[in-house]
Formats: C-alpha cells, structure tokens, sequence
C-alpha cells in the first residue's frame, strides 16, 4: 500500500532536488519519464477501457499531456480536458506535443480511467468549488482513478484535504511526499506506487520498512538478553499487557513492579511495592536495562510519586500513557536534566498536551518535539510519526485499523521496551517496536481484544529474522 524504506520530501525538498537535477538533464527529458511511468500503470489498470487525462496549468499537467500522448501512441482512446493554459514552459511544450483533442475541465464526461493531472506539489491554495465538485464527480464516475504524483487537492506537506478526490492509486515521482502517509492522504491516495524519474533524492525521511531482529546468539542468557521493569499502578491490566508484549518481542526477563498480587504469566517476575518511596530500592538492580512508567499508572499523588521515582533512576526510560499526561508542558525539563535516553509514546491526545497543538505538520511537529525533548518520540495514530532529536523520520501508515481499540498502545510501550533492552540503537528500537505491533495486528485479523495481539507477536518476529 504505502512503498517501504523509500524516502520523503517537502514539495521545498522536491523542488530543491529537481532544481539540482536541471543543472545537467533537460527538464523536459524528466517530465517525459514521469509521463512514461504514469502511462505504463495506466495501461497496466486500463485492461483496454477509455480514458480520460486530467491536465492543470503546471507542471503536473505538463506529466499528464505527456501520459495522454504515449496511452493514445500505444493505442487506447484518450480524450484530454484541461484547466487553464500551460503557465510553465515544459508543460507548454508537453501541451505542444499532445495532437489529440483538448477540452476544457467543465465540458468533462467521466470515463473508465481517469488519469489526474490537475495539481501536484505546487498546489497552493484549496480548490474552487466548481473544479472540486467536477473533479470530485469524475473520480467518482470512473471504474478506476489514478493520481499523478498526489491527487489534486492534498497538501502536499501535511495530508491535509483542500478538495482531493479518492483516487485508486497515486503514482509518487521520485520520492514519497508527506501527503502520502499523513491525514487525509492515507484515505485519498488509494495504493501508492513510486516512480523513479532518474532525480536523485537524499532523505532523513523514510516509510516504515521491516526490521531486522538478531536472534540470541549461542551464548546469550536472559540478563544479556535485557531486563524490563513496568510498574503497575492504578490500572494493573495495562502495565500487564505492556509485560506480555515486553516478554513476547525478545526480552530476556521482564519484571512487573506494583502491588498487584495476581499474575497471568508465570515467566513475568513481581516486585511488591507497597510505597511509592520503596520503588527506588526496587529499581536499583543494575541489570535493568529500561523502565517502561505510564501504562495504567493513573494520575493521583501516588502515581506522581512513583513517576517521579523513576525519573530518578539513571535507567533509560519508556514514558507511554498517563506518565505522559503527568509530565505534562514539564516533559522537556523533566527529560531534559537526565543522562540515559527516553522514548515518548504519545497518541493525539497526548502529544497536545505535552507539546502543544500548533507548529505545522505531524512530522514538524515530532521533530520539534524530539528536538525539545532530546528524546525518540512515537506518535501514534493511523499515521504514526517517529522522530529522533537529530532530525530522523521514520512513518507508518495502514497499520489495521482494528488497532484503535483499548490496550494495543500499552502493548506498544511493551515492545519498544522490549528492543531497547535487547540493545537497538533508539531509532531502530521505536523502528522495530511499531512494525511489529502492525504485524501483530495484521496477524490477529479482525475485532481482536489487545491481549490477543500478545499471542501474535513472536510470529511477528520471525518475519524480521
Ligand atoms: N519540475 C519539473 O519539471 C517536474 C515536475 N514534476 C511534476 O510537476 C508537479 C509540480 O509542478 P508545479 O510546481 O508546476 O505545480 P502543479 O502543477 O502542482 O500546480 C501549479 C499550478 O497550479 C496553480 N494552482 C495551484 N493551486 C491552485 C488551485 N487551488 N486552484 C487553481 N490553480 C492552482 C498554480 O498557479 C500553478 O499554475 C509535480 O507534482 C510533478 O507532477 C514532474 O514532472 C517531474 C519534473
Ligand atoms: N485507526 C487506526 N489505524 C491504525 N492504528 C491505530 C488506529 N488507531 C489507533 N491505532 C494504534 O493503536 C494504538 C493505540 O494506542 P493508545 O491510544 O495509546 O491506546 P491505549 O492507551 O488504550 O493502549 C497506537 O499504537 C496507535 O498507533
Ligand atoms: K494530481
């Protein structure tokens, strides 16, 4: 759905890269290499129905004149209708180049295929009415759709909706974009597939690909494997999913600490706690190789206290749920005067209170957050952000939707703790940790309960041995 590993930029990047390109291949030689791409999946889907070429006055409609010009060579019946004149010259000549008809967008009639052309990266304001609600009838009146680099009417940097039909497939040229994987794109973009028009592209930025997990060497035992202390508190259930998961992704021992006395897996150590004073006595078996603090820890004076014991400790960290809401606009300080490195869990929700709601897209926002918080930051949601403070991005959309049910967040601070105790670096831990929480998720299918993902996630791991 979304290409893996492949590398995202701004419609700023984009043009910064295309610009560098120039400087040694003819504009116009590119734009026909996107055409080509966009034709040759046209023709693919087309199985010998009429089309229908969408062309704007940009660049993006210079790609579609291009389309329409090698589907009509190659024998399909394709009619062009436009909007506006060429404003760029490779479009003008593209347009130039095209010897079939040309009507105007408003004399359209939907066809089978639909090709958008109409906007790409250089969309800067949202659609009129009129060409959205013509554009938004064509796609809907097409058997199937197929969207030049974005469909026209995403924002290209943050996914958001100015009146972007739902296409079947959207042909990324050179490099993903934000809208791809962010907002409303996730819903608008159909299957996204990548075309290399021979532009160069450098990125801190990627989708999410699979990871690869070292299994134990002959040698190891449960202490070099890694140890994971969650602390239980208000909500037991929750520190206990976050175990199961911990113990499930390759943890070499997982303790739950908290007053809890019940167990449901065996292999799960408990520490009994009975203050929140006696947590830093617990926590001071220098074996510990992360402390996940939040899931189900509730937000009263004794939660405060607990946390606040935690952050004492020189352990890393994994701060999820209510530990996040605890730290509150202090997260920064907070994490900001110790030495070992954290990880942050937030959903929306979280995340807003943590940070703030303003500064720009989900990515933007991660990474400032990152940066402000010297910490790896997982925010989550359809579209989960990762972000390092040295500015790396890792995305992953189409994780199952069934995801949004109580729980399966716990579990994802079990896993992330789980890789940083088996000794990632922080980025591949929080990498790994979401990957394999969409693995689980695919696995478990439809309307699971989030414990059920637990059983589920040593068959994710082995996907990625
Ligand atoms: N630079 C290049 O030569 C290449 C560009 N490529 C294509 O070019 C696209 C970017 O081209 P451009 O930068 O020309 O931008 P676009 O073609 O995306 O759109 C810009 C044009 O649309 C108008 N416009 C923007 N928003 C509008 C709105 N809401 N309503 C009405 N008109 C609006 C602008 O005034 C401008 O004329 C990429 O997405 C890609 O498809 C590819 O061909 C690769 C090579
Ligand atoms: N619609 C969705 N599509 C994909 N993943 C989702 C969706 N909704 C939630 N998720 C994922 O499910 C998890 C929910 O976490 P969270 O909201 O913290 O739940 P809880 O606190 O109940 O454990 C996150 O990993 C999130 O990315
Ligand atoms: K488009």
């Amino acid at each position: 759905m979304i290409p893996p590993g492949a590398p995202i930029l701004t419609a700023e990047a984009m043009r910064a890269a295309e610009d560098a390109h120039f400087r040694g291949v003819p504009q116009l030689d590119v734009m026909e290499r996107a055409g080509a791409a966009i034709a040759r999946e046209a023709a693919r889907f087309a199985t010998g129905r009429d089309m229908l070429v969408l062309a704007g006055p940009g660049n993006n409609g210079g790609d579609a004149f291009v389309a329409a010009r090698l589907l009509k060579a190659a024998g399909h019946d394709v009619t062009v209708a436009a909007m506006g004149e060429p404003q760029t010259p490779a479009a003008r000549t593209m347009f130039e180049r095209w010897e079939g008809a040309t009507s105007s967008l408003y004399e359209a009639r939907p066809r089978p295929i639909l090709i958008d052309g109409l906007f790409g990266t250089g969309m800067s304001r949202a659609l009129d009415r009129g060409p959205r609600a013509l554009l938004a009838d064509l796609a809907k009146g097409a058997e199937f759709s197929l969207a030049i680099d974005l469909p026209s009417g995403l924002e290209t940097d943050s996914g958001a909706d100015y009146g972007a039909p739902r296409v079947s497939a959207t042909i990324a040229l050179a490099a993903l974009k934000p809208a791809h994987l962010l907002g409303a794109g996730l819903e608008k973009c159909g299957h996204v597939l990548l075309a290399d028009i021979g532009i160069p592209v450098e990125s801190a930025w990627h989708s999410l690909a699979r990871p690869r997990i070292e299994a134990p060497g002959a040698f190891d035992h449960k202490y070099s494997r890694g140890m994971v202390a969650v602390i239980e508190n208000a909500m037991p259930g929750a520190a206990r999913l976050a175990a199961g998961a911990a113990a499930s992704a390759g943890a070499g021992y997982v303790m739950l600490i908290g007053t809890d006395p019940a167990s449901r897996v065996d292999a799960i150590v408990r520490k009994s706690v009975a203050a929140a004073e006696d947590l830093a006595d617990a926590l001071a078996d220098p074996r510990i190789g992360v402390v996940v603090v939040g899931p189900g820890l509730g937000r009263d004076r004794r939660a405060e206290g607990l946390l606040k014991a935690v952050l004492a400790t020189s352990h890393p960290l994994v701060l999820d749920g209510d530990a996040l809401s605890l730290l509150g606009r202090n997260a920064a300080r907070w994490l900001q005067a110790r030495t070992a490195p954290s990880w942050l869990t937030p959903h929306g929700g979280e995340f807003d209170r943590l940070f703030g709601e303003a500064g720009g897209s989900k990515i933007d926002r991660t990474l400032a957050a990152a940066a402000e918080a010297q910490a790896t930051i997982v925010h989550k949601g359809a579209d989960t952000v990762i972000a390092d403070p040295r500015g790396a991005v890792r995305v992953a959309a189409h994780a199952s939707p069934w995801l949004s049910t109580a729980g399966t967040g716990d579990l994802l601070a079990g896993l992330l703790a789980a890789r940083v105790a088996c000794g990632d670096d922080a980025l591949v831990a929080a990498e790994t940790a979401v990957w394999l929480h969409a693995a689980a998720a695919r696995r478990a299918g439809p309307a699971f309960v989030a414990d059920a993902l637990i059983g589920q996630i040593p068959q994710a791991v082995s996907e990625c041995l």
